[in-house]
């Protein structure tokens, strides 16, 4: 994926300047964020199924995959949903100095009008058991979401078991974040 290396130091830069206030990242890794980080949020775009028009992104925090997926794919229409009221500013002045066409909404998901998502992903977000539900509610039937977990990925699987009914599941293993997986689920009703 071909993005434009002013286009990531701009956001990187930011990211520094705001995250000593918010703690957006751990500090121990923002020396590396560009391979740590935005690397891992080019990730999910290998899965984002043709057609899709609408994404929304669960839990954005400090914009990862929100920021690298509306850079890399400008042709969709990008909501990050984020509670904390100060990481949506961060993401608003994100969207503002990059010029991104994303819509950030800062409100927590489960008051959130649902969303009728074509694609939604999430990333460290929370454990599939309350994922789930807010797929429900948000990820329209035929839609697919993409979430990026760490390793307790298995235990995660085995507990949210019987609420995957309606889901179609495959993992993928991930270049960028060690033990974790990429999750692909299938809404199928
Ligand atoms: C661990 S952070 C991950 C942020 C980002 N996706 C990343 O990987 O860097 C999880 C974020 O989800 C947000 N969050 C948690 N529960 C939420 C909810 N129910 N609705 C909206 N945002 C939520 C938190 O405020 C936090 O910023």
């Amino acid at each position: 994926m071909n993005v434009p290396r002013g286009t990531i130091q701009r956001y990187a830069d930011l990211v520094h300047r705001w995250n000593p206030r918010i703690q957006l990242f751990a500090p121990s890794d923002l020396n590396a964020f560009e391979t740590r980080h935005f690397a891992d949020g080019l990730e999910p775009l290998t899965y984002v199924p043709g057609g899709a028009e609408r994404h929304v992104d669960f839990g954005s925090g400090g914009g990862i995959p929100l920021v690298p997926m509306t850079i890399a794919m400008p042709g969709l229409h990008h909501v990050g949903v984020e509670a904390d009221r100060r990481k949506a500013a961060f993401l608003n002045a994100v969207a503002r100095e990059l010029s991104l066409n994303v819509e950030i909404r800062a409100e927590r998901l489960e008051d959130l009008a649902p969303q009728d998502a074509d694609v939604v992903t999430a990333r460290a977000f929370a454990p599939l058991v309350r994922t789930i539900p807010l797929l429900r509610r948000h990820l329209r039937v035929g839609g697919r979401a993409i979430l990026q977990k760490g390793r307790r990925w298995r235990e995660e699987v085995e507990e949210a078991n019987d609420d995957l009914d309606a889901f179609e599941l495959r993992d993928y293993p991930t270049a960028t974040s060690g033990d974790g997986r990429i999750l692909v689920l299938d809404r199928m009703r």
